[in-house]
């Protein structure tokens, strides 16, 4: 669950004009909304916020059931952003590590036995269709490659919580649609996922409410938007 009660955040001073103003909605768990919006509306910096990456300047939030405030310790903001899977709209993989050890990695920081991690990077990467990318360095990918390795490292450890900035920009219809559907399928086995995009034909294919942002405000929310 998430929720957001009169948030605004403010990339600069006290005084600075904030990027997001006085938000508030409520995805339930297991929620699939489209974070919708023209760009600078404020998609990527409101999934930010939501990841934790940033705080809220004002108002209320709660992510997975947990209120976080400036005054929320480092360790219990780290614990909760283990539970959640992020999908950048840059990928942010490590470009020397392989396809396989990136893919790992939310596993390895959550001390999993090493047998686990191998079953379940080669499980996805074949899932996503790079079952044989798996020694490759992230730097050698493509970039729809690399989008799906990326998409791989965010769901591999079942968070309860998944952010996705346009995660299939990189990809080929064919493949946004299969794993827009995945993404369908996560939210209906009980996890939250919040999808920013541009492309119109997704959202057609999936009819669930959206969070439509305009120069940092709320313009409609929990609506069916076309
Ligand atoms: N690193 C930064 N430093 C200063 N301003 C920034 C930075 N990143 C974004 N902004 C500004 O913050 C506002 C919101 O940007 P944001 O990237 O969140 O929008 P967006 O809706 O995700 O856009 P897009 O659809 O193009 O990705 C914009 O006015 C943008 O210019």
């Amino acid at each position: 669950m998430i929720q957001l009660d009169n948030v605004s955040w403010r990339r600069g001073r006290k005084d600075s004009i904030p990027t997001l103003s006085h938000l508030s909605f409520t995805v339930p768990q297991g929620g699939f909304r489209w974070l919708l919006g023209p760009s600078g509306a404020g998609k990527s910096s409101l999934l930010g916020l939501m990841h934790l990456e940033s705080l809220p300047s004002d108002g209320r939030m709660q992510v997975l059931g947990h209120e976080v405030t400036l005054h929320t310790r480092r360790p219990a903001l780290v614990r909760l952003r283990q539970r959640i899977g992020m999908v950048h709209q840059d990928f942010r993989l490590m470009p020397d590590l392989s396809v396989a050890d990136n893919v790992a990695l939310p596993l390895r920081l959550q001390h999993y036995p090493e047998e686990t991690i191998q079953a379940e990077v080669s499980a996805i990467l074949r899932w996503v269709g790079l079952g044989g990318h798996a020694g490759i360095p992230a730097s050698h990918l493509s970039g729809g490659e690399q989008q799906r390795t990326a998409i791989a490292r965010a769901i591999i450890h079942r968070p309860g919580l998944i952010l996705a900035d346009e995660p299939t920009n990189a990809l080929e219809e064919s493949q946004a649609h299969r794993l827009l559907d995945m993404f369908a399928e996560l939210s209906a086995l009980g996890t939250t996922v919040i999808m920013a995009t541009h492309n119109e034909s997704l959202v057609r294919r999936l009819e669930r409410p959206a969070l439509y942002l305009e120069r940092g405000q709320m313009a409609q929310t929990a609506e069916w938007v076309a």
